[in-house]
Order: C-alpha cells, then structure tokens, then sequence
C-alpha cells in the first residue's frame, strides 16, 4: 500500500524499533471476523478461531447470502471493532447510548449484552447512515433498541445525566482501517489527526453531559495518532475531574496506552492500543471512562395505555401463540418497544422506533418483515420451511405456489434451514411475496 511519507515518518519516529513491522502490516490483507447472536443462532461454528475475550465471535467470512447473515443470527465485523462494545459491558437494565452508532456493527453488540432487558439508544448525525444502521438493528431483531438521527448538542440537551453506559466509538482519521478501505489514505495529511481531535473532544463534551453519575463511558477510534487517542483522553480527563480511567484488560496481543503521546499521566497506560502487527485484527484505540457519584436506579416514566384495533388483536391472535407485550401505536403503526422507553425518546428524530409490527392500511392489518426476525421460532403460530428452489425465488421477490388443503388466509413466517428469514401472506395456495424490496438477491 502507498502510505503517505509524511505518515511512515511520523510513525518511524513514534514506534521506533516497531515501525519496520508495523509499516510492513500495511501490506497483509485484513482480518475478517464475524459475531454470532447467541439467543438465535443454531449453527455450530466452533471449527472457526473464536476471538480472544469476546463471546460468540470468530475469525472468517461469513457469505452476506448465507441463511444465518438474513435471518439476523451475524454481524460481520472486524475483530479489534468488537471490544468497546464489550469493554463498555452493558448489562440488563442498562441505559446505554451508542452516539455516533452507524452502521450499527457495536450498536448490534451492545444490545445483544442486554438479552432484551434494558435500552439501547443508537444515534448518529448522518441521516443516510442512521437509516443503514436501523436496518442492520432490525436485521438481528432486537426489541430494546430505537434509532435517533441528532446532533449530540440536540441529544445532550434532552438528556442531562441519563445514560449508564455510553459508548463514543468518533469519527476519526481512520489510519487503522487503511487496509480496509485503501481508499482512506486519500484523506490523510499531516493536519488531519489533530482537525479529527477537535471534533472528538466536542462530541465527548456533550457525552459526558449525558453520562449519569457512577456511569461508564467508552471512547474508542479506529486510528493510532496519539492527537486522537491519548492526546484526547488527557485533555478531556484535566478539564472534567468528574471523570477518571479504569484499567482494561488486555487481550494477547493488546498493547497499553502511552502516556509520553500526551501530557505524561499515567493513567492513560490503562487504555488499550490495538495494533494491526501485534494483534490479529485492524487498529484500534479504546479507553474507559467513570463519572464519580453513585450509579441510581433507572427511573421511567411510563406512557399512557395503547389503544389497540380489533383488526390487530385478530391478526396477534392468527400470528403468534402468546400475544405481544410493551405493543406502541403511533398514528396507524404498531411496534414492539416498552413504553417507558418510547416516553424517553419521543421528541427525538427518530429512524427507528423497536421492532416494526406492521401496519394498519384502512381495515387490514399489513405486516412487517421486522416482528418476523424478534421472535424465537417457537412463537410463530404458522412457520413454512423452504426448499433450496423456493427460497432462492423467494429471496429474489416471486410468489410462491405450495400444496394447501384448507382455504387459507394468514400471515406466515417462512424459514430455510430451520431459520426464519422472512413472511408472506399465504392465501389459499400462494405465498404473497412481502421481502422487502431493499433486501431482494
Ligand atoms: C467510526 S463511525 C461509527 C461506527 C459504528 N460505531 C459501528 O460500530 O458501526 C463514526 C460515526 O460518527 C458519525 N459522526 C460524524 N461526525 C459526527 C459528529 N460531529 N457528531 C456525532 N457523530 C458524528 C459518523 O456519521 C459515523 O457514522
């Protein structure tokens, strides 16, 4: 790869002895992973390399056509991505907010931490990324997250001292996806690191802003410039005494923050560097912050009862063998989201707002593809299993003709090697294709 001079010289006089190697990584291909949804997924993939600390990850690629990526069971993600979400540990009950989440590869891993019980926030400024990450949340079907497209002054003025956990995973220069995307070179100079800091810290400010006290916040980039990494953390952590850095624990490989890149401190060793010549994976820069004070119970408030149609408690009823629970109705769209946590968000942009049911359109209820992937399959009063032929068609958006005794006319979840993937509505003998048009092969 050509990297800039100015890059391998900066990089020569900070690594010293390591440059050769480092510079060297630059030329290898990058590393491949993926994530697996532990609650959904039923596939053995123990003959590939688990990820070193984090549960349900695996070096390899993984097709974006196979059955386990459409039916929401992976993530593809490289391996250094997967630990902020797992250093910052959400756990049940959590408030978390991913601020700057697109396209939702840690959103994805913070919410599946929760196992439904808690609530994810993930925001992002850029209104066409926020849409990509609100697909790729309702992909893996969970039912605590919301998307919201704000600024993080917006956010941060809605939300003073609210979330438990927050993750600022920054927009950044990006030197440790160059292999990645050898585009990324091209928007490099020498300047670039410290303009990207400048930004970082104002995102930070307004983070720490929403942060409750006793809460965790973890600030991650994708880069190895010490402006970015330690060189923010120092600055931020001598303007809020609020904050202080808990220890991370290294996996093999892990390298500790260098207090020399900013103003001495060193407290900053307790970050982690993740280095593309030291550790199987991209680069990366991840420290742990704690606000001071006592971590409270979350408390909501909750929203007024839903009204529910007729039509929908017929179609629950035909659809599911247990009925819905925290249904949200706004205007003539029904989703699965606990309404204390819609009561949270409601004055926000939102992209997406929990799981999409589906829809009342005059007086039928038109399901959603969404509240097909939420659902272990069990809970599915109608699952069709197709054959290779059928669901190639049906992924490429045909009707299909199967053999029906009984006059039918219900919505049904249709599955492929025993993972549903989708739904049509099956009357008499045809399945009305409803997979949805972005997501056809
Ligand atoms: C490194 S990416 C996030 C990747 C994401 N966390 C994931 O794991 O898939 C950084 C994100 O920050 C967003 N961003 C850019 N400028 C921002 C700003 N000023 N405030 C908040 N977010 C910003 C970008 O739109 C981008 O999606």
């Amino acid at each position: 790869m050509k990297l800039p001079a100015e890059f391998i010289e900066k990089y020569r006089r900070i690594l010293g002895s390591d440059a050769n190697d480092f510079i060297a990584s630059f030329d290898q291909v990058p590393i491949n992973a993926f994530r697996v949804e532990p609650l959904r997924s039923r596939t053995d993939f123990s003959s590939y390399q688990s990820i070193p600390s984090i549960p349900h990850a695996h070096y390899g690629k993984i097709s974006g056509l196979s059955i386990e990526f459409l039916s929401g069971v992976l993530y593809s993600q490289e391996p250094s991505a997967m630990y902020p979400a797992q250093i910052l540990a959400p756990r049940p009950g959590d408030l978390v907010l991913d601020l700057c989440a697109a396209p939702g590869g840690k959103a994805t891993a913070l919410a599946s931490q929760l196992h439904n019980d808690g609530f994810v926030l993930a925001n992002d400024i850029d209104l066409k990324r926020s849409k990509i990450l609100a697909e790729n949340v309702g992909r893996m079907g969970y039912q605590n997250v919301a998307v919201s497209n704000m600024s993080p002054e917006d956010l941060a003025a809605q939300f003073p001292t609210t979330f438990t956990k927050i993750l600022v995973d920054a927009p950044c220069s990006g030197e440790g996806m160059f292999r990645k995307d050898p585009a990324a070179v091209n928007y490099w100079n020498p300047d670039y690191p410290a303009n990207c800091a400048k930004t970082q810290k104002k995102i930070l400010r307004e983070a720490i802003k929403m942060l409750a006290p006793g809460g965790t916040l973890v600030y991650s980039t994708c880069t190895f410039s010490p402006e970015e990494d330690e060189g923010v953390v120092a600055e931020i952590l001598n303007s809020n005494p609020e904050l202080s850095l808990e220890m991370i624990e290294m996996p093999p490989g892990g390298a500790p923050g260098v207090p020399d890149y900013a103003d001495g401190n060193s407290e900053l060793a307790k970050c982690l560097r993740l280095y593309p010549h030291l550790f199987k994976g991209e680069g990366q820069f991840i420290a742990k912050f704690r606000k001071s004070g006592q971590l409270a119970p979350v408390e909501l408030k909750y929203g007024k009862n839903v009204k529910i149609s007729p039509v929908f408690e017929d179609f629950m009823q035909a659809t599911f063998k247990s009925p819905l629970k925290n249904v949200i109705v706004l205007d003539s769209n029904y989703y699965v989201l606990n309404p204390a946590f819609y009561e949270l968000i409601k004055d926000l942009h939102l992209i997406k707002k929990g799981v999409k049911i589906g829809e009342m359109k005059k007086q039928r209820f038109v399901a959603h593809q969404e509240i097909f992937l939420a659902l272990p399959q069990e809970n599915y009063q109608t699952v069709i299993e197709l054959d290779d032929e059928q669901f190639k068609n049906y992924i490429h958006g045909e009707e299909l003709t199967i053999e029906s005794f009984a006059p039918q006319k219900k919505w049904a979840a249709l599955s492929y090697k025993c993972y549903i993937f989708g739904f049509g509505h099956w009357v008499q003998n045809r399945i009305k294709n409803f997979y949805p048009k972005n997501l056809r092969r």
